[in-house]
């Protein structure tokens, strides 16, 4: 089954389109665990198995465990949440992007030595840039079009022939580079007018859709405006609020109500 039918399958048993990202950030980490010699690997696997029957997928952030030098915890986890709980898919955000050559090697990177169910990744250099990606069909490739970030607006809003570069970016994906159907697009939560406009360019195209919690996006206006048509087509990613939530011996317990509390606020628009 591919990642998007994966996706789908676990939103319906879970009742749940959240996902719920990790992002370390060693000083919001309780005091317990902060300074043990496995807290990356103790703090997330106690974050899964109090999160797995309420999201969608997880999505690691490879930056965040990298400058850490922790790119092995991060391959025990995502290996620890595929085999604990096999129907829950893992993107690996990594944002990747760039020529054939080096390209093939952030795929084997993403789905090889990661073993990653969907990667997101910059469209900027275009289609040769993706390829590699592209093909394994089974697996997600995520493509930025309109980001959550206050600067998104420098560069993807530029005119391009009468439309906003994140309109062509939608048009140019939808089109072209969506032959084995395994492609989605990430359009930040804080932006529920473009997901309005980039969901009438791509139908049911799936949309990764980070920013509520600690960024604030409005999630009635997320489900209102991004949703597609036949299905929900939406992953509603949270890291922050979900993840330092609490901070005593009693985090994960705190970051199972937050999601709780998150879920529940999504399926109220639904
Ligand atoms: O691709 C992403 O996941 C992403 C795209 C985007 O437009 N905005 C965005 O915040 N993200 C990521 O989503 C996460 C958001 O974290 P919180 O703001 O703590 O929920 C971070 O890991 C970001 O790198």
């Amino acid at each position: 089954m591919g990642f998007i039918a994966r996706v789908d399958a676990a939103q319906r048993a879970n009742n749940s389109l959240l996902c719920v990202g990790w992002d370390p950030e060693l000083e919001k980490f309780p005091a317990h665990l902060r300074d043990t010699p496995d807290a990356l690997f103790a703090f997330f696997k106690a974050i899964v198995d109090a999160t797995a029957d309420l999201v969608c997928c997880y999505k690691p952030q490879i930056a965040h465990f990298a400058a850490l030098g922790a790119e092995d915890a991060l391959l025990r986890l995502i290996r620890y949440t595929q085999a604990a709980y096999p129907a829950i898919p893992v993107i690996l955000d990594a944002k990747r992007g760039d020529i054939g050559s080096t390209a093939e090697k952030y795929a084997t990177e993403a789905f090889g030595r990661y073993g990653a169910d969907a990667v997101t990744l910059n469209p900027y250099l275009g289609h040769d840039s993706i390829a590699p990606f592209l093909k394994h069909a089974d697996k997600g490739v995520i493509l930025l079009c309109r980001t959550s970030n206050p600067g998104a607006k420098d560069l993807q809003d530029l005119d391009c022939g009468g439309k906003p570069l994140y309109q062509r970016v939608a048009e140019t994906i939808a089109r072209d580079w969506n032959g084995n159907r395994n492609c989605l697009l990430v359009v930040g939560a804080t932006w529920p007018q473009q997901l309005a406009e980039v969901r009438a360019i791509v139908g049911d195209m799936p949309f990764l859709v980070p920013g509520v919690g600690a960024q604030g996006g409005n999630v009635q206006q997320i489900i209102q405006n991004g949703r597609g048509k036949a299905t929900d087509a939406l992953i509603i990613s949270s890291s922050r609020a979900i993840l330092y939530a609490g901070s005593g011996e009693d985090f994960a317990d705190a970051a199972r109500s937050a999601a709780i509390t998150q879920r529940d606020e999504i399926n109220r628009y639904r």
